[in-house]
């Protein structure tokens, strides 16, 4: 047996109708950053869960620094030095930082039932410290941003002494300087020995932190390799089992009338006069950093955000709208950012919640159109390749980026005129990334307007036709795609404050 913190042999699940994980062995060696990455539902979170104890295995066997595991619960698991940090935190926002840190393992005064608070917070100061945030540990959670709560989190995991730190899509909802931030006390994890497995469908991501990448796909383990023998294209192919050709198969369409109008919505101290037009017929992308203003202005021309200032004009028309429904009614589609929270009834079948957004195209008088419903549904299934036993298959039992898909397709059945897509391919794969890019390019064909909020520049370039950055609630600057300066480099300057 090699020398290995961790070491999973040939472990398989099972869940009703599906292998979760086909025969998966994994070794993690000390101290290194091992990436994980797979397509959604290739069973990367059953993995973790296997790790973590929140499942057990059918078959296979566990080792830790080669001595073989018994693990059936999270605490087994803690116990055993592996700690996890998921997407959605564990954190009491109204507790404090120290409070967080000490939840389960509170010092006690000597001899005493009181809480020595003095130590408390002198320890977890030190190792936010140590994690690289000098911050006042005795105030609530509350008051921090994602990216503190989530060193919240790690500062957890180093107080157990944890060999190994799973970390489940931790850059998905962080500004760019809080991944750099991430990424610097990751290596430096791993230089106190901490071994890292590190989940993420963002490919640089992992060029650029991990020593070793995992490829999964449906279930199985496909490789193993160094980072520095691997490229994006071999990744993406191991992953998706097929060479993708183009990551972003923009197809021009031809600009039409105006679609869109907005002048000088304000909104006191978030939005400042944002003043753009968007036409038919072409993809207007909307760049800039977090906290920019992007989706507060798509919840504003939905409706959803109060403004004091500015009008809407829809196809030349001036349009009140005051709330969402309002909005649906002016036929805009809005796909929020925060997928999870808006519109998935995770006790409902795909099917049904495919039908959610737009129920009356789906009943015959008072009754459902079954067949309607069904034809819906396995078309969705198909354009989006939603990974499920089946289209009645109860959404809570579909891995996350499967979910995120049914939610995007039931936008698409809202027969809308213009679309407003906010981070739509957050959290899913290359392969169905393409998948959505190849929507909105029918979306355009069909003389559609679609508008979308991306953080990820190589998607706004690949797919827009026009580009505004946004930066503090302001418009900073437009390039259309046919000017030579619709570079990466323009667009972070606009961003970051510079001039067009
Ligand atoms: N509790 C469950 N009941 C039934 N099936 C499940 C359950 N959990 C996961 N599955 C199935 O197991 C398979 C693997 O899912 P898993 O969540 O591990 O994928 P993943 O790689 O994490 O995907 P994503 O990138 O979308 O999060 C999927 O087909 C999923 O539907």
């Amino acid at each position: 047996m090699g020398n290995y913190v961790v070491e999973l042999k040939n472990v398989t699940k099972r869940f009703p109708g599906v292998v979760a994980l086909r025969d998966m062995s994994l070794q993690i060696k000390p101290g290194e950053i091992l990436g994980l990455i797979g397509e959604n539902g290739a069973g990367k979170s059953t993995l973790i869960k296997i790790l973590t104890g929140v499942h057990s295995a059918d078959e296979g066997e566990m080792f830790i620094n080669g001595v073989k595991q018994d693990i059936k619960t999270p605490s087994d698991a803690k116990n055993a030095g592996i700690a996890c940090v998921y997407q959605e935190l564990n954190i009491v926002k109204e507790l404090s930082i120290t409070d967080n840190i000490f939840i389960n393992k509170y010092i006690h005064k000597k001899n005493s039932k009181f809480l020595d608070y003095k130590a408390m917070h002198k320890k977890a100061h030190e190792v936010m410290l140590s994690l690289g945030q000098d911050v006042d540990v005795t105030k609530p959670c509350a008051n921090f941003g994602m990216g503190i709560l989530q060193m919240v989190e790690i500062a957890k995991a180093v107080l157990i002494d944890a060999k190994l730190i799973i970390m489940d899509e931790p850059t998905s909802s962080l500004g760019e300087k809080e991944v750099k931030q991430l990424m610097k006390t990751v290596r430096s994890l791993k230089e106190r020995g901490v071994s890292i497995l590190f989940v993420s469908h963002k490919l640089e991501e992992l060029f650029e932190l991990c020593d070793r990448v995992t490829v999964m796909r449906d279930g199985e383990h496909i490789t193993t390799d160094a980072i520095e023998d691997m490229d994006n294209d071999k990744l993406i192919t191991a992953m998706v089992g097929r060479t993708l050709n183009n990551q972003y198969p923009k197809i021009e369409g031809k600009r039409g009338k105006e679609a869109l109008r907005i002048e000088n919505l304000n909104s006191t101290g978030v939005l400042h006069n944002i003043s753009f037009t968007a036409y038919h017929g072409e993809i207007l992308g909307i760049a800039g950093l977090v906290g920019a203003g992007r989706t507060e202005t798509f919840q504003a021309i939905f409706g959803a955000f109060p403004v004091d200032g500015g009008h809407i004009y829809i196809k030349g028309k001036r349009v009140t709208i005051k709330s969402p429904k309002d909005a649906v009614k002016n036929r805009i589609a809005l796909l929020t950012e925060d997928r999870k929270g808006q519109g998935l009834v995770l006790s409902q079948g795909i099917d049904t919640n495919l039908i959610l957004a737009n129920l009356s195209k789906f009943t015959k008088g008072l009754w459902l159109n079954k067949e309607k419903i069904k034809n819906n549904g396995d078309q969705a299934v198909d354009d989006l390749k939603i990974k499920t036993p089946g289209l009645t298959a109860i959404t809570s039992q579909l891995s996350g980026g499967n979910q995120q898909k049914v939610v995007i397709g039931k936008w698409l059945n809202t027969d809308a005129d213009i679309y407003l897509f906010d981070e739509p391919t957050r959290g899913i794969d290359v392969g169905a990334k393409v998948e959505v890019y190849n929507i909105m390019n029918d979306l355009v064909a069909k003389g559609k307007c679609v508008i979308m909020v991306s953080s990820e520049l190589p998607e706004i370039l690949g797919m827009s036709d026009r580009v505004i950055v946004m930066r503090g609630g302001k418009i900073m600057g437009e390039i259309d795609r046919h000017n030579e300066g619709f570079t990466q480099e323009n667009i972070m300057k606009a961003a970051w404050g510079g001039r067009i």
